[in-house]
């Protein structure tokens, strides 16, 4: 086990020298795949499962099978520019598939495994794709919507056959291996991504072959670390734009291996006996694993070669890190950032982090805390968070709303993109989530964000999760309501309940104590595995009438 390192240039030094430097055309199938595959027996994806088989992939075969991929895609009419919806599980097929749809220069839109036929149907209609590639299980899926999708004109399948779908396998074994790519250009769509669903409808949103492609290259360099050595883990599914982070853009811009471990869902104890047997060097987790992971008897471990950990896509509540810390020497580096978006904010190897902060601007953005009139907050208040796009845009940032101009627009204010989330930065210039827009809570004149107290519910040993949802209430408007998954071992009563709302008192600011505790055995959460705290709120506040004397 390696201790994180802090030598090198200062955060000062690396934001000062970093440029992005995309030229007017980039295929990233030619010009990253196919300068690592120049490396015989370089190896780029490290594939196993439950039943423990092992696929090992060199960037040379990825190239290659990218390129028939291409090749018959091309064959079956499919053409640049055409949408390409992907839904599969981790098959070590989807690596080739992503890069090929890369390299033909068509717009892969991912979907995850879990998504239902009416789900499909709404993606398929809304992006209006031309090509369906998904396995035996999901394909009944489209079957039972395809009269209503009639954009789609070829349905590949992977790792199986049935009627009226090409099977992957035979396609390729036909196809040639010769394939120019595209020579597309850096400001073409690349890609669409589906945002995870934790406030309203999934957006649709586009990514040029340079904004994620490219942009990445921030992401894999600076917060993930990766060189050309490393063993990457990123434990998303693939159906998440999380994985175009940290599967494949990410770790391969940087010349890394991928590990991938093809399971159907997550498994904390086979999480940490995969660490303990592979040479894994970095994890890449979201917030929701590393909770689950620190419930485990993390003793009985070793990791010898990881040496850097990072998660992203909730709030990192600082107890896990700490947890996590005691037991493996490596702190759990957060890092900001959203489906539209690279990493935009971190906690980078080259600076000290601190837990519960999401850290500070990554190399090429300008990122504020802005007022409602887009003015730079003071340090210490909380506004809006925004990323400078005038008068220079950064290359790590999305093209637009799939048809929706009005929703773009309306992510702009003045010079800025605003990502929908509250935060503040700290006179040292450490960014801290407040919550998103909507979920923060307004109780008795005071602002609180539900990821502060969460965070305070959760050092208590008997707390494996909580959310934190606004409440009715007829004397105060609303108040904070808790709902808490109890760890193994704690039974719900109405003692504990009172025994961690005074817990709460101590740990942080009274006035933020849940007034309501609720014990529950589950929390609704997104494919992606968000807690969706909408739909919490939604419950509480179904049916409530103020009474006619309330002046709130
Ligand atoms: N490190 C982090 N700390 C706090 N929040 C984070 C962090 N990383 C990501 N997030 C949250 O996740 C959001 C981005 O998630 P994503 O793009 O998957 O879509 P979503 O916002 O969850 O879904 P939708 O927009 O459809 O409701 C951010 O805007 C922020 O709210």
């Amino acid at each position: 086990m390696a201790e994180d390192s802090q030598s090198g240039p200062t955060y000062e030094e690396v934001h000062r020298d970093f440029k992005w430097d995309v030229g007017e055309y980039f295929n990233f199938a030619r010009d990253v795949i196919d300068h690592w595959a120049e490396t015989p027996e370089k190896l780029a994806l490290w594939w196993v499962d439950d039943a423990g088989r092992e696929v090992k992939k060199t960037f040379r075969e990825i190239s290659e099978n990218s390129k028939r991929f291409a090749s018959a895609m091309q064959a079956m009419g499919i053409q640049r520019g055409e949408i390409m919806m992907v839904i599969l599980p981790r098959y070590a097929e989807w690596w080739e598939i992503f890069i090929g749809a890369l390299r033909l220069g068509a717009v892969i839109a991912p979907g995850t495994t879990q998504l239902t036929a009416k789900d499909i149907q709404f993606r398929v209609q809304a992006s209006q794709a031309a090509a369906f590639i998904t396995d035996e299980e999901n394909a009944p899926k489209l079957e039972e919507v395809l009269a209503d999708c009639p954009s789609l004109r070829v349905k590949v399948i992977v790792a199986a056959r049935r009627e009226g779908w090409v099977n992957y396998d035979e396609a390729l074994a036909v196809a040639s291996s010769e394939f120019e790519a595209a020579n597309t250009r850096s400001d073409e769509n690349a890609l669409m991504y589906f945002t995870s669903g934790t406030v309203g409808y999934p957006k649709m949103t586009v990514h040029t072959h340079a904004s994620y492609p490219y942009g990445h290259l921030v992401t894999g360099k600076y917060w993930l670390d990766l060189g050309p050595n490393d063993v990457h883990w990123n434990l998303s599914d693939t159906g998440w734009a999380k994985a175009a982070w940290s599967s494949i853009f990410g770790p391969w811009n940087m010349g890394a291996a991928i590990f991938v471990h093809h399971s159907s869902r997550f498994d904390p104890k086979k999480t940490l006996e995969l660490l303990q047997q592979y040479p894994i060097t970095t994890l890449c987790g979201a917030p929701t694993n590393y909770r689950m992971l620190v419930l485990e008897d993390l003793k009985q471990y070793k990791f010898p070669a990881l040496r850097h950990c990072v998660g992203a896509g909730e709030p990192l509540n600082p107890e896990v890190i700490k947890v996590w810390r005691e037991a493996t020497g490596l702190v759990i580096r957060d890092g900001y950032g959203q489906t539209e978006t690279v990493l935009v904010l971190g906690n980078f190897p080259y600076f000290e982090p601190r837990f519960g902060s999401m850290g500070k601007p990554t190399p090429g953005f300008d990122v504020q805390v802005v007022d409602r009139e887009g003015n730079i907050a003071a340090a210490d208040e909380e506004g809006d968070v925004a990323i400078r796009v005038k008068p220079v845009r950064p290359v790590g940032l999305f093209k637009e709303y799939f048809g929706d101009p009005e929703r773009t627009a309306s992510t702009y204010r003045g010079d800025w993109y605003l990502t929908g989330d509250r935060a503040y930065r700290d006179r040292d210039g450490y960014f801290w989530f407040v919550g998103r827009s909507d979920d923060v809570i307004l109780t008795s004149g005071y602002r609180i964000g539900p990821f502060e107290v969460e965070s305070a519910i959760l050092e208590h040993p008997a707390v494996a999760e909580s959310a934190v949802v606004s409440s009715p209430d007829d004397l105060r408007g609303e108040v904070v309501k808790a709902f808490v998954i109890l760890a193994p071992g704690y039974e719900a009563s109405e003692e504990l309940k009172k025994e961690l709302q005074e817990y709460v008192k101590h740990v942080t600011a009274p006035y933020k104590y849940p007034r309501k505790i609720e014990f529950v055995s589950a929390l609704p959460k997104t494919v992606s595995g968000k807690i969706r705290r909408v739909e919490l709120r939604r419950r509480e506040w179904e049916g409530y009438k103020r009474p006619a004397s309330s002046s709130q």
